[in-house]
């Protein structure tokens, strides 16, 4: 284990560090960090959760002079909320170094930001569809750009995105450093990557799994019609802190939420669809505990670090194997465990097997819970409670009332009733998820890697989406991809 004080961080830094608990760098903390502080464009590809912020966060921040009030940082990540979470971040480390980094992205009142820009932060982070929008309006300038980040750099320079970053890096010094990091990194991406950048080195953190070894994967083969009760059981027996299920489509999106709501879950959805105050406070609740699960798009797929999720369910398949591996990256992070359940209908076990091959992790089977073992897992909780109550010793202000309910009932039933009174009992309304088409892999010639284009021209404006939609001052990207396969225009 490497300190900080090791890679040659700059004294206010460490005291950020400190301040924010973080005693030892990460193996790809003390591999980058040192290759950016002397200069170098670098590809850093290591798991979810493993802190590639803070690597490309800690040398950014000690390159950038404090007294110019310019943007000499400029960071691109692909979701609103992910730009926002990466400023947070950014700004915690600069915070004894007097630089300030913010947050822009759509769906926020341009006014404002432009207000935002005149202030002189020194580092920026955007989604791209804003950026440019921004750009074009000669509403920022950053021809001072030292430094150009791409987080999630394969998802950015994926075909829906890959426009507009050659676009932005136009734009800024030829002679900027480059850093591009993701917990996923395909070979297709990497090449268009290479071109990007100078001389880059590479630094992959060694892991025998694409995933993290302390998330526990499992898949139950199920038919669609029977996910949603099996979800249902699912949580009654798990009860996790914090849940988020993954579906594929905004329309399922809503339907999940809605239906475990009728059946009395603290359920919220997430997607592209939402106005950005919505998905702000949904995210926000989820983060306060004030919601226990989380129905999402892939919009909330990658780079999202809320503490305490224990559990990911993926309600559908995902498309390809980098987003299962980002969605179940959002339990077991930093060091923490957690589990992942994929809900596979039986025409899609060849999907399963293809992200068992290309991320070299195994899911167990599992069976589907039924609604007895369900009950149980209910019952469970409430004995636990119980237990917990009881190991407190504080009920002598109890005795008495229960001595007088045993002088009436035996005691198997005074306590059979505390446990139903206490227990939490699912509401039976029914429930109606419209189905969708099951997801097929055809193999790619010679690579294994699911037909679905996603590298080559099919995914037309899933992109997007994410952030809304944006084309004022853009070009009208419609007809660009329409002949092509539609990957998932359904964020
Ligand atoms: N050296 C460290 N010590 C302790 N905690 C750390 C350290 N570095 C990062 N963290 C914490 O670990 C968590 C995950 O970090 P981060 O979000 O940067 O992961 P990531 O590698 O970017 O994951 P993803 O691939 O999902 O985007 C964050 O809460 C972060 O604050
Ligand atoms: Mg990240």
């Amino acid at each position: 284990m490497t300190t900080f004080n090791e890679l040659g961080v700059s004294t206010q830094i460490l005291k950020a560090l400190n301040s924010m608990g973080f005693e030892e760098s990460t193996p790809i903390q003390a591999q980058t960090i040192p290759l950016a502080l002397e200069g170098n464009d670098v590809i850093g590809q290591a798991q979810t959760g493993t802190g590639k912020t803070a690597a490309f966060g800690i040398p950014t921040i000690d390159k950038i002079d404090a007294k110019l009030r310019k943007i000499q940082a400029l960071a691109i990540a692909p979701t609103r909320e992910l730009a926002i979470q990466v400023a947070e971040e950014l700004n915690r480390l600069a915070k004894f170094k007097g630089i300030r980094a913010l947050a822009i992205y759509g769906g926020q009142h341009m006014d404002r930001q432009i207000r935002a820009l005149k202030d002189g932060p020194q580092i920026v982070v955007a989604t791209p569809g804003r950026l440019l929008d921004h750009m074009r309006r000669r509403t920022i300038n950053i021809s001072n750009v030292q430094i150009a980040i791409l987080d999630e750099a394969d998802e950015m320079l994926n075909m829906g995105f890959i426009d507009d970053i050659r676009e932005i890096l136009k734009g800024m010094p030829e002679d900027r450093q480059t850093l591009l990091f993701s917990a996923t990194m395909p070979k297709e991406i990497r090449d268009i990557a290479t071109h990007l950048m100078k001389e880059p080195k590479e630094v992959k953190v060694k892991a025998k799994e694409m995933t993290v070894e302390n998330i526990d994967q499992f898949f139950i083969e199920i038919p669609e019609k029977h996910k949603f009760e099996t979800l249902n059981n699912h949580l009654d027996i798990n009860s996790p802190d914090l849940a988020i299920v993954f579906s594929r489509t905004k329309k399922r999106v809503d339907e999940i939420t809605e239906g475990l709501q009728a059946r009395g879950y603290r359920a919220e959805g997430i997607h592209g669809d939402l106005t950005q105050g919505k998905r702000m406070s949904v995210l926000n609740k989820f983060k306060n505990g004030r919601v226990d699960v989380l129905v999402a798009t892939d919009v909330a797929a990658r780079g999202l670090d809320i503490s305490g999720v224990t559990h990911v369910y993926n309600f559908d398949i995902p498309q390809d194997p980098e987003s299962y591996v980002h969605r179940i990256g959002r339990t077991g992070r930093a060091g923490r465990t957690g589990e992942a359940i994929s809900f596979i209908t039986p025409r899609e076990m060849a999907q399963l097997h293809l992200i068992e091959k290309v991320t070299k992790s195994k899911m167990k089977r599992l069976m589907p819970p039924t609604n007895k073992d369900a009950q149980r897992g209910k019952q469970q909780v409430t004995i636990d409670k119980l237990q917990k109550t009881i190991n407190q010793q504080e009920l002598k202000d109890y005795h008495e009332a229960a001595n007088e309910l045993l002088q009436e009932n035996d005691s198997i039933t005074v306590i059979a009733a505390a446990l139903k009174m206490l227990t939490k009992e699912r509401r039976d309304t029914p429930v109606q998820i419209s189905s969708v088409a099951p997801i097929s892999v055809k193999k790619a010639q010679g690579s294994g890697r699911s037909n679905n284009k996603r590298y080559y021209g099919g995914r037309n404006q899933g992109g997007r989406n994410q952030g809304g939609n944006r084309n004022q001052g853009g070009r009208n990207r419609k007809g660009k991809f329409q002949n092509s396969r539609n990957r998932n225009n359904s964020k």
